[in-house]
């Protein structure tokens, strides 16, 4: 088809407006609209008169490198580009300007989106939530942390009083045991959380309650290239020649093979030691005492030496040399058990035959395994133990809080070059969050505009349901790897194997990929990615030899006892909710009901009481889809943050450009690279000077 195109320049032009000749096969290959200049820089992406991904990534990009604006507005949802520098506009006098106003005329702001949150809750009496979400990287903690200290400031006395100097302090000693760096993020949240502050009726803070989700633990043991344990070990190894650290016995984090497989045992602009002190006085701030400290600090460094004992494969006498190995001294005398009997059962397993009960020997590889699953299930019992110990610290002691407001800041949706169990549970995660945010951003928009009473028809959205279906639906790839599980031959081929006889050809976002048989591919609505099977029902089973756990159950350390009693189970998931008082029979029953339970079911029940809770008491008022450039807007994409704008504006899209596109003399005779996929891609996204002008014109 041709097709004659008028190209009218305005205003700033130079030349004389030019008739151009340009072909083009259909319609749909035209080039958007661009906005009015009057739009240029717009605060709130909605008031543009043509809404598409070119326009909604030039007006981003116009307010961040023109004019230094990292926040804007899209309907109920605030975009912040993570700016990757130290900006002036998180002072007090910020949050003072922004405290009491009506956000209707204030620049977008994360404290917008906290005083509009914090003002809802005051008037309207009904509890408010934050959903912060965007791929791993972009700022979502670094966000949920201003909003606190916002709510800190607004909900405080003049002076900060202790309840919200505790919120606060809750951040740094999360951060030291569920943060750590990533290809990545330099301080990427390995967990995902949850954090309830619960106000007075006069608006005070009085206590806060947080939940956790799915703690990376396979990151205890192993660490990929260029990155790092948590962040807890190198601050303790950093603080080794302290004197009250000497009892730890540690070295230097590149001595310690849980903390120097990536490599990099430092990160650049960060002081471990300086860090260490923070979490100090936070924990103190949280009412736990330097001797409590230590008792914490004598764990996480047995975790160190836990995994510096040498494995050989097994012999006779095995266990005897295994017992004079310096690093298993350290562990056994840190976590105050007896040495002789950890040395077995770290080499021997116990096995039901016919009614009997038979102690085998492992084989090094076993053994290797064995270690690493208690490594992973001591730390993570000490996660969820410091969790709960915040909970009770954070707790309203005097009044039940009136009302709340919940801060959920998720880890981010990622994909590496190797993804793995750990990745699929983050992305099933965003997926879950995704929907939710759909569906409210959905209905809350539509209901405004009939508020507004525009002349709007309700629009059905396109949903994810169907990947989520494929995740945790029946016979979706949770139930097909439980079911391997459940296999006493199970295996991740066999799981692979059952993947594709399901799911290819049936399932629209299930992939295998061509040159494998060992990994499967999944069309999220972020991102494609491509999962190696290898090891995901190791991960899932998450199992974990009872007699060690028996021994440490016995240790002098209280704390130590505490863990193991408590919750014996491989405790998937911290909740905020309190450890059953002393290891009673039920407690006990309970805790090997929950051992059966695989990780990814856990993980799943979660989400599930997440979601329910969700219909149940959030109003939501704002959420925070944020973008990450690193240094220009062009370098990255948050692909998620793409969707989400496209499917806000889908409909009215389509039915209006189509409509605009085929008025075919309104349009720019250029090639605008614009992405007729869905999703954008970095290259794509680059916007030639040349072309600029033309397509910020409307003509
Ligand atoms: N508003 C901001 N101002 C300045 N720097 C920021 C801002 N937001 C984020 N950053 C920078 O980006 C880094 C990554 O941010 P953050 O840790 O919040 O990402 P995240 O989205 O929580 O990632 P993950 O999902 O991996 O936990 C921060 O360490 C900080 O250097």
């Amino acid at each position: 088809m041709k097709i004659l195109c008028h190209c009218r320049h305005f205003i700033n032009i130079p030349f004389a407006p030019q008739e151009v000749r340009h072909s083009v096969a259909s319609p749909s290959d035209l080039p958007p609209l661009g906005n009015p200049e009057i739009l240029e820089g717009e605060n709130d992406l909605t008031c543009l008169s043509f809404l598409h991904e070119p326009a909604v990534l030039h007006n981003l990009r116009v307010r961040f490198l023109d004019y230094n604006n990292i926040y804007t507005y899209c309907g109920i949802v605030l975009v912040a580009i993570n700016p990757y520098e130290q900006l002036p506009i998180y002072g007090e006098e910020v949050i003072d300007a922004y405290s009491g106003q009506d956000i209707a005329g204030m620049e977008p702001h994360i404290f917008s989106v906290a005083e509009e949150a914090y003002r809802a809750m005051i008037r309207e009496k009904k509890n408010q939530s934050i959903i912060i979400s965007g791929e791993s990287g972009s700022g979502k903690t670094v966000s949920a942390k201003f909003t606190m200290r916002y709510f800190a400031v607004v909900g405080g006395a003049a002076q900060q009083t202790s309840v919200e100097e505790k919120v606060l302090a809750s951040n740094p000693i999360m951060e030291a045991i569920g943060n750590a760096k990533t290809t990545r993020n330099d301080n990427s949240s390995r967990f995902g959380k949850y954090i309830e502050i619960g106000f007075g009726n006069h608006g005070d803070i009085i206590g806060a309650n947080m939940r956790t989700y799915l703690l990376e633990k396979s990151r205890v043991v192993f660490q990929a290239q260029e990155e790092r344990n948590y962040h807890i070990f190198y601050q303790l190894c950093a603080a080794r020649k302290f004197p009250e650290m000497r009892t730890l016995k540690l070295e230097a984090a590149e001595c310690f093979r849980y903390t120097n497989q990536g490599g990099s045992t430092q990160i650049p602009g960060t002081d471990d030691l300086a860090d260490l002190e923070r979490v100090r006085n936070a924990l103190a701030v949280l009412g736990i005492r330097s001797d409590q400290q230590m008792e914490v600090f004598r764990i996480l460094s047995a975790v160190l030496h836990l995994g510096n004992i040498s494995i050989q494969a097994s012999g006779r006498g095995g266990d005897r040399s295994y017992a004079e190995d310096p690093s298993l001294l350290a562990f056994c005398k840190l976590l105050g058990v007896d040495r002789a009997q950890m040395a077995h059962w770290l080499c021997n397993r116990r096995l039901a035959v016919g009614g009997e009960m038979l102690v085998k020997p492992m084989s090094g590889q076993q053994a290797g395994d064995a270690r690493d699953a208690l490594a992973k299930h001591v730390y993570g019992q000490l996660f969820s133990w410091t969790v709960s110990r915040l909970n009770v610290a954070l707790r309203a002691k005097k009044e039940k809080p009136d009302s709340f407001i919940g801060v959920l800041d998720i880890y981010g949706f990622e994909t590496f070059a190797r993804n793995s169990f750990e990745q699929f549970c983050i992305n099933y995660a965003n997926e879950k969050l995704q929907q939710q945010f759909n569906l409210h951003v959905f209905q809350l928009e539509q209901e405004e505009y009939e508020r507004e009473g525009l002349p709007w028809s309700r629009i059905e959205f396109s949903d994810n349901q169907p990947c989520i279906t494929l995740i945790e639906g029946t016979l979706g790839l949770l139930d097909l790897l439980d079911e391997e599980c459940r296999m006493p031959k199970g295996s991740d081929e066999n799981w692979a194997r059952k993947l594709y006889d399901q799911h290819q050809n049936h399932s629209p976002h299930f992939g295998k990929p061509r040159m494998s048989n060992l990994a499967f591919i999944i069309f999220h609505f972020a991102d494609t990615v491509r999962y190696e099977c290898d090891g995901f029902l190791d991960k899932n089973r998450d199992t974990i030899f009872e007699e060690p756990i028996n021994i440490l159950r016995a240790s002098q350390s209280e704390l130590v006892a505490e863990l193991f009693l408590k919750e014996p189970a491989g405790g998937v998931l911290s909740s905020s909710k309190p450890s059953v008082p002393n290891g009673s029979l039920h407690s006990e029953k309970r805790a090997h009901r929950e051992h059966k339970q695989t990780v990814g079911f856990q993980f799943r029940q979660s989400l599930m009481t997440f979601n329910s809770r969700w219909h149940e008491f959030l109003q939501i008022v704002k959420i925070l889809m944020l973008y990450t450039p690193h240094s220009d807007i062009e370098e990255r994409v948050t692909l998620n943050f793409i969707r989400t704008v496209q499917g806000l504006l889908k409909e009215r899209l389509d039915g209006q450009t189509r409509q605009l596109l085929l008025d075919v003399r309104r349009v720019f005779p250029v090639t605008f690279p614009h992405s007729p996929s869905p999703l954008l891609r970095a290259d794509q996204l680059t916007i030639p000077d040349s072309l600029k002008i033309s397509f910020l014109r409307r003509v």
